[in-house]
């Protein structure tokens, strides 16, 4: 009996105390609009991570376990077109929603993103900027799954993870994204002449790992062409170059029904231009892209 007094007697008193500072931390907030709470100075303990001016900002995102992932869902080896498209989609997502991205890059399980040095978006704010383009295209590849994958069910949530980089010229940049396609072109030399061995040749996946080491690009290509008649450079353009998002003007028609006064309701056809991502699966290494695309890049500064 006793011990239940004190219990009673403690939560009111704990209750009591409660509202007291309900309504003294309330009155911090009301009492004037110019006043600040106590709790404010906790805001100075954010860093500053604006990035540097006159540098590219590339955000690269990348799928958490995706070897793990891939596997569970089924990916067809080497590469799965659906994989590949849904990866492509979400990124077209992050680019209609973030307009001061120049051009993005992907391959495999991985996207970049690049912004214009010249962005202020986010105040330049390295956190703020990968986190916008990691949830986008996080939450887009949950939302499109089905239209790529169809029945294929997604087993969890994905999860992917983002870097942000900056480079201060255009030969970095560049160097940046031939490195990327560089890489897309070893893996998929690398990953379609082991899946060949495995697949057409009847290797066991230790005999196929054994067979290519040590082995050179021209051994790689080699192996294809003569014991499979496969030759690389005809594989798709996707699988071996990768996918590059960029801006592009686009003559748009579209018929609208209008009504001038004392005048019937008529058809008219109306052309506009419009800013579009386009997608490409080219050499981005050379000269060629560049400079047919002179727009993506801004001039160096001096
Ligand atoms: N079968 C198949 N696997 C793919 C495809 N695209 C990506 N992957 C898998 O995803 C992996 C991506 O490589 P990484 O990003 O280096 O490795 P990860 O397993 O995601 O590990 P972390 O990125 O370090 O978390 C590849 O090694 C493949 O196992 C595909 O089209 N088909
Ligand atoms: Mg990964
Ligand atoms: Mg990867």
């Amino acid at each position: 009996m006793r011990i239940h007094m004190v219990i009673q007697k403690r939560s009111l008193f704990d209750r009591l105390l409660k509202s007291c500072f309900v309504q003294s931390s309330a009155c911090l907030f009301t009492s004037s609009s110019m006043a600040k709470s106590k709790f404010e100075y906790v805001r100075n303990f954010e860093t500053d991570d604006s990035c540097l001016r006159n540098c590219y900002i590339v955000v690269r995102l990348d799928g958490r376990n995706f070897h793990k992932f891939a596997d569970q869902h089924k990916f067809t080896k080497p590469n799965d077109n659906r994989a590949l498209g849904l990866m492509t989609h979400s990124a077209r997502s992050v680019m209609a929603g973030l307009e001061d991205i120049v051009i993005a890059y992907g391959q495999s399980d991985e996207f970049s993103f690049i912004f214009k040095k010249t962005s202020t978006l986010f105040k330049r704010r390295a956190s703020k900027l990968m986190t916008h383009v990691v949830s986008q295209f996080s939450s887009s590849y949950v939302f499109y799954w089905k239209e790529f994958f169809g029945d294929q069910p997604l087993l969890y949530p994905p999860g992917f993870d983002g870097r942000v980089v900056l480079y201060p010229t255009n030969h970095n940049l560049r160097d940046y994204l031939s490195w990327r396609q560089a890489d897309c072109h070893i893996n998929n030399l690398y990953n379609t002449v082991f899946w060949t061995l495995v697949q057409k040749g009847g290797l066991t996946t230790t005999e196929a790992e054994d067979r290519l080491k040590g082995t050179l690009a021209a051994d790689k290509n080699e192996i294809l062409f003569s014991e499979f008649n496969i030759n690389y450079n005809n594989e798709s353009a996707i699988h071996r170059k990768g996918t590059i998002l960029i801006w592009e003007m686009q003559e748009e028609t579209v018929t609208k029904r209008t009504k001038l006064p004392c005048q019937e309701e008529t058809d008219v056809t109306v052309t506009r231009n419009r800013r579009r991502v386009r997608e490409h699966h080219c050499d981005i290494i050379g000269e060629q892209f560049w400079q047919e695309h002179a727009d993506i890049l801004e001039h160096d500064n001096p």
